[in-house]
């Protein structure tokens, strides 16, 4: 069971010292705190919220389809981790740290925030199979999306609640080329033409396009807007709204956040705490990492 004052002794400042250097790194980079949402997630779909995705290793989650040349972030992780060393050693997870800095990624990027739920251990695996097939990818269809949510115990509100997520960050040309030759009608004619112009070689793979034209840095209810008018990025982000794929349920979302920015910070922090809640390791499982990046010896 995990609780928002986990750390109160053993570690009273711990959310003032995230908060700070999630801030630095996003001065420094804008997209850092797109880098660290998707971190968050990506640790929690594969062997619950237990910072296997930190683990170095190159048979690890850090090399596994959805992660490599693709998850960032690493570096800045490190340095939060040391600050909170340097305050209280020894006591504070990696898996917290990561549930921390998603959070406030999203409020300095001008979202909400929500309470965040802490008592995390850290796993002594990382777990590359589980990565490459947990974690959905951008060309699934939606009923494997959403197999892959029910797998953590996630419905569908969450799918989409938590596909708003892509209201900051960017994707590379080849998470969304599928789209691109033969152009798939259900993108914008305009949009496709920029996409195509940007992703024309094949040497043009690790180009990065916006997943939100409209405001790129800022958390907002944009990325649902977009949907509306056939501006989704990705694949899996269009068939949440579009004919070839979408559910009343995921249409009416898509519709009810467009118009209600509330509405979806509301849901997007119940999804987040949800997600936060996957399987953690409590008690005397799992260690706390000395060292983000590898198991302690
Ligand atoms: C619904 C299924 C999802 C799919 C198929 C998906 C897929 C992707 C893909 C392909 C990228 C681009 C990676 C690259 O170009 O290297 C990406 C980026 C991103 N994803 Fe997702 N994602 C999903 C759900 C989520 C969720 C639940 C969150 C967080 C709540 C999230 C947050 C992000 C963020 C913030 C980025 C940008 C990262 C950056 O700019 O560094 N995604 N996602
Ligand atoms: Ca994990």
């Amino acid at each position: 069971q995990l609780t928002s004052d986990f750390y109160k002794t053993t570690c009273p400042n711990l959310l003032r010292i995230v908060r700070g250097e999630v801030q630095k790194a996003i001065k420094a980079e804008t997209r850092m705190a797109a880098s660290l949402l998707r971190l968050h997630f990506h640790d929690c779909f594969v062997n619950g919220c237990d910072a296997s995705i930190l683990l170095d290793g190159s048979d690890g989650e850090k090399f596994a389809f959805p992660n490599v040349n693709s998850a960032r972030g690493f570096e800045v992780v490190d340095q939060i981790k040391s600050s909170v060393e340097s305050a209280c050693s020894g006591v504070v997870s990696c898996a917290d740290i990561l549930a921390i800095a998603a959070r406030d990624s999203v409020l300095l990027s001008g979202g909400k925030t929500w309470p965040v739920v802490l008592g995390r251990r850290d796993g002594l695996v990382s777990n590359q199979t589980g990565a490459n097939s947990a974690l959905p990818g951008p060309t699934e269809t939606l009923g494997n999306i959403t197999a892959k949510f029910a797998n953590v115990g996630l419905n569908i509100t969450d799918v989409v609640s938590l596909s708003g997520g892509h209201t900051i960050g960017q994707a590379r040309c080849i998470t969304f080329s599928n789209r691109l030759s033969p152009a798939d009608s259900t993108m914008d004619a305009s949009m496709m033409s920029e996409l195509q112009t940007l992703c024309n070689s094949s040497s043009d793979g690790n180009k990065t396009a916006p997943f939100d034209r409209n405001s790129v840095d800022a958390f907002d209810n944009h990325y649902f807007q977009n949907l509306l008018s056939a501006k989704g990025l990705l694949s899996s982000d269009q068939i949440l709204f579009s004919s070839d794929g979408a559910t009343t349920t995921t249409k009416s979302l898509v519709q009810s956040y467009s118009n209600n920015f509330d509405l979806f910070m509301a849901d997007f922090a119940n999804s987040m705490i949800k997600m936060g809640n996957i399987s953690p390791l409590t008690g005397s499982s799992g260690e706390i990492r000395k060292n983000c990046r590898v198991v302690n010896s």
